[in-house]
């Protein structure tokens, strides 16, 4: 029996890898899919992983309909036994409602892609609708961190490396983009949008890898000797993790 399954988790935990693994092994068995992406990082009509990968895909706009999609294609003899959906996020929650229709009414199997929060912690129009109406909703078991070292859980907005909490819903951008605001004086620059995983509590405090290792830096200007249980030591990989620092 088909199934419409939502593979979710954090920017960078890997779905896009995980989609093209997925297109790969079921083409190497024979059976027929298409590939979808809305807004891919690499471009239009691209599916990319940060490890290397990627491939040609089927670009969804506004006016894409899964249900004529797939139609079409049978009519003309094309065999479509399952769809790779990824940056299901930016579906609208009507073409997530074709793709439930596709796996009930025609037996396709759907593997969606997606994150399921924007960088102020509200669901995507689509991906609450897949969260409502997938068969399986599966987390990612390669985990994004926090510049702490915990689970990354949330996925922060950077404008020239400082977090925001308030703008578009859907701004195209990467992992590595976050600069040093210092960096950005200069007359005539276009602002960067980067964005970083951070776990809940990090999140909340509002605290980037960038505002940790600053404060670690404060930490060490200061003339008295901080009481080490201050420090959480998870084990984070910044300055800001060091014994004797400020709690952030
Ligand atoms: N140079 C690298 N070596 C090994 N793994 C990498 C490298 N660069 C990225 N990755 C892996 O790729 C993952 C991101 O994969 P990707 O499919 O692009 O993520 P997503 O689609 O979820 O944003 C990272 O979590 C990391 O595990
Ligand atoms: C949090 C958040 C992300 N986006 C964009 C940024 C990227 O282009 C994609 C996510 O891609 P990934 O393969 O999972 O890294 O979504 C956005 O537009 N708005 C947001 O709030």
């Amino acid at each position: 029996m088909a199934e419409l399954v939502f593979f979710s988790g954090t920017m960078d935990c890997g779905k896009s890898t995980l989609a093209l693994q997925m297109d790969h092994n079921h083409r190497a068995r024979g059976r027929g899919g298409v590939r979808f992406s809305r807004n891919d990082r690499a471009g239009k009509s691209r599916i990319s992983s940060r490890l290397g990968l990627q491939t040609d895909a089927v670009e969804v706009g506004d006016g894409t309909d899964f249900w004529e999609e797939v139609m079409r294609r049978r009519t003309q003899g094309q065999r479509v036994d399952y769809l790779i959906c990824d940056e299901a996020q930016f579906y609208s929650p009507e073409q997530v409602e074709q793709l439930a229709k596709v796996v009930d009414e025609i037996d396709v199997d759907v593997f969606a892609f997606g994150i399921t929060a924007d960088f102020r912690t509200r669901l995507f129009p689509g991906s609450q609708r897949l969260i409502e109406l997938a068969d399986r909703v599966q987390v990612l078991q390669v985990e994004a961190l926090c510049w702490c070292g915990r689970r990354a859980t949330h996925n922060a907005r950077t404008v020239d490396g400082v977090m925001v909490t308030e703008g578009a819903q859907v701004v195209v951008g990467d992992v590595d983009m976050a600069m040093d605001p210092a960096a950005t004086v200069e007359s005539g620059h276009v602002p960067v949008v980067g964005y970083e995983t951070l776990c809940r509590r990090h999140f909340m405090r509002r605290v980037t890898a960038h505002g940790a290792n600053l404060m670690a830096e404060q930490d060490q200007l200061l003339p008295f000797e901080v009481d080490a249980c201050l420090w959480h030591g998870t084990g984070g990989t910044g300055a800001a993790g060091a014994p004797g620092g400020t709690a952030i």
